[in-house]
């Protein structure tokens, strides 16, 4: 509880959710994580015994050691999993923005697998007094497999409270224009460094999003669309015409079909056709993680070079960019609408910002 009494305690809390990543790069770490992820009937919609038994006679054995190495390739040193890393960058930096606008929200981050598990991250907010909740999903298109996932985990863990908080979601957020915004100032910051791409010659962006298997489309999941949208509004906001840049799917999981186009095979194709160069963007993932750092800044940059393509370049996820930052505060302000925040008095305002001057200006 806060101490200062100039200060009204918040009881108002944003709770991002995300996916969750291994605790370690090992082979026994990667199989746990796999298990419960894997085991999740909104992941894998398989007759529950006839995949209980591919899953653990099959997929585990053999996908936790080829995966643990992949993840031991983007470990981050003392940092570990990218996508905890930056995943945590956000939830301190979203909550030193609402400081910084004198709002006093409770921030915290919940993993549908592993941990921080999403019982814990409820039951730490619970313990700080929490009356209002807003769950704020890592996932900026909608999909069954993952955003309802999460919020399942979370009403799960609600159903076993006696005094419920108030609670509101944010399903989704693909077009909204902070998030667009940030996109776009991503990819440009990477062109004013580096240069941009020569699209007259045939260079090209490449919009990756994780696929997801076709039957889910087909049954409803609007995830498909969500992606298509985001890739479109943001091939607009970089003022490109539609033959320029190209959304593909990658991630494809067994041997039903998914989403198309594929991004390996898409990439392979334009080595072949005489495309010189490609930069490749994830705009479906906020954070930078195995599926962004592996597959495509590492492997499917060799599918490219292997096949005539001469210059790759990956630009990173969002990241901690600012304008990210910026656009998570917005999307959760929209839907915070009405509800008490605990506020800083104009007093205690201007004496931190001034401190925060102050130690600026010491260090400059
Ligand atoms: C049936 C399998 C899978 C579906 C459906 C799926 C959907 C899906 N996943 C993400 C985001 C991420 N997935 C990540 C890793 C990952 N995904 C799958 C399988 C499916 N994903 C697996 C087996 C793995 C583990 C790694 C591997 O063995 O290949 C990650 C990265 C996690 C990390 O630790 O870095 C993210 C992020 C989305 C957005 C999505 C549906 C839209
Ligand atoms: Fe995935
Ligand atoms: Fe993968």
């Amino acid at each position: 509880m806060n101490q200062n009494p100039h200060l009204r305690p918040a009881k108002t809390a944003v709770l991002l959710l995300n996916l969750g990543t291994p605790s370690a790069p090992t082979p026994k770490a990667v199989r746990s994580y796999l298990k419960e992820f894997l085991s999740d009937p909104r992941v894998v919609e398989i007759p529950r015994i006839i995949w209980w038994c591919i899953l653990n006679g099959i997929i585990l054995p053999i996908r936790s050691g080829a995966s643990a190495k992949k993840y031991a390739s983007i470990w981050l040193p003392k940092l570990g999993s990218p996508l905890m890393h930056y995943s945590r960058l956000q939830a301190k930096e979203l909550a030193e923005k609402f400081a910084h606008h004198g709002q006093l929200v409770l921030v915290d981050l919940a993993m549908r697998y592993g941990q921080p598990s999403t019982q814990q991250a409820l039951e730490a907010l619970q313990a700080q007094g929490m009356e209002r909740l807003l769950l704020l999903p890592l996932y900026p298109q909608y999909s069954a497999t993952t955003t309802a996932s999460s919020f399942d985990e979370v009403f799960r863990v609600l159903g076993t409270w006696r005094n419920q908080p108030e609670l509101r979601l944010v399903k989704h957020y693909h077009d909204h224009p902070a998030y667009i915004s940030a996109l776009r100032d991503q990819v440009q910051s990477a062109w004013d460094k580096d240069g941009r791409p020569d699209f007259a010659k045939g260079d090209r962006l490449v919009l990756s999003f994780h696929g997801l298997p076709k039957r889910n489309l087909m049954k409803g999941d609007p995830y498909h669309c969500e992606c298509l949208k985001s890739g479109r509004l943001l091939g607009e906001a970089l003022g490109l015409e539609p033959g320029q840049y190209w959304v593909t799917f990658q991630s494809r999981f067994g041997k039903a079909e998914w989403l198309k186009p594929y991004t390996a095979p898409t990439i392979e194709k334009l080595g072949k056709e005489g495309c010189e160069r490609i930069d490749i963007f994830c705009p479906g993932f906020p954070a930078d993680c195995l599926e962004t750092l592996e597959e495509i800044a590492m492997e499917a940059r060799e599918i490219f070079l292997e096949h005539g393509g001469k210059d790759y370049r990956y630009i990173p996820c969002l990241n901690n960019n600012p304008e990210w930052i910026n656009a998570m505060y917005d999307i959760a302000q929209h839907h915070l609408s009405g509800w008490p925040l605990g506020v800083e008095s104009d007093a205690t305002l201007a004496l931190r910002n001034q401190r925060a001057e102050s130690a600026k200006a010491s260090i400059s």
